[in-house]
């Protein structure tokens, strides 16, 4: 029997060609979620992987960010807090619009979210180009956070995204395309 920590998460991880467009291979984390004994062991080593950081609060981007940050900020024991795409959060909100490859996108914070220099780790479950990652880290900072990391369960590290970004960055697994 393989040994927990000798399982590769990367048998669990889908790939699907052409998705959501012609030319993109995507990366597809549902298969990993459906393996109860695979998720604990990801969710495992995210934890051992954001501890050291001793966040206050993770801050979850929409959507998938949502599925790793959750869980992981009930075993760290730390504040949890969205990142939304526009019109999704109740209240004052704070936002940020940035560039993507082809045409732009926002993402709001509620302007009460974080207390001045709380420590922050940011987290989804991909990094690719890094626009998103490098935006959340820009809202955070308009938002008074300290972001002390981000954390990934996938890095596509072909595309260079974490060049874009001025934090710690750690990831569970990497594919170079
Ligand atoms: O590094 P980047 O090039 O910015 O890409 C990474 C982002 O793309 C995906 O989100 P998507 O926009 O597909 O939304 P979803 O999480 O709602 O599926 C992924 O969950 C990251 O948030
Ligand atoms: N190749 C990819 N697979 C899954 N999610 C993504 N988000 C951006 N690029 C992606």
């Amino acid at each position: 029997m393989t040994k927990r920590e000798e399982i590769d998460l990367k048998r669990y991880i889908r790939n699907i060609p052409d998705f959501p467009k012609p030319g993109i291979l995507f990366y597809d984390i549902s298969t990993l979620m459906r393996e109860p004994d695979a998720w604990q062991i990801a969710m495992g080593r995210l934890a051992r992987q954001v501890a050291p950081w001793e966040p206050d609060m993770l801050a979850a981007v929409e959507s998938r960010g949502f599925l790793t940050a959750a869980p992981l900020a009930d075993r760290l024991g730390c504040g949890l807090l969205m990142l939304r795409k526009p019109g999704k959060l109740p209240g004052g909100t704070i936002s940020h619009t940035y560039d993507l490859e082809y045409g732009s996108d926002t993402l709001q914070i509620q302007d009460d979210a974080i207390k001045p220099g709380q420590r922050v780790v940011v987290m989804d479950d991909l990094l690719a180009t890094g626009g998103t990652l490098a935006a959340s880290i820009t809202l955070l900072r308009k938002a008074g956070a300290n972001v002390v990391g981000a954390s990934l369960l996938v890095e596509l590290t072909g595309l260079g995204g974490r060049d874009k970004l001025d934090v710690p960055v750690k990831s569970l697994v990497t594919y170079e395309e």
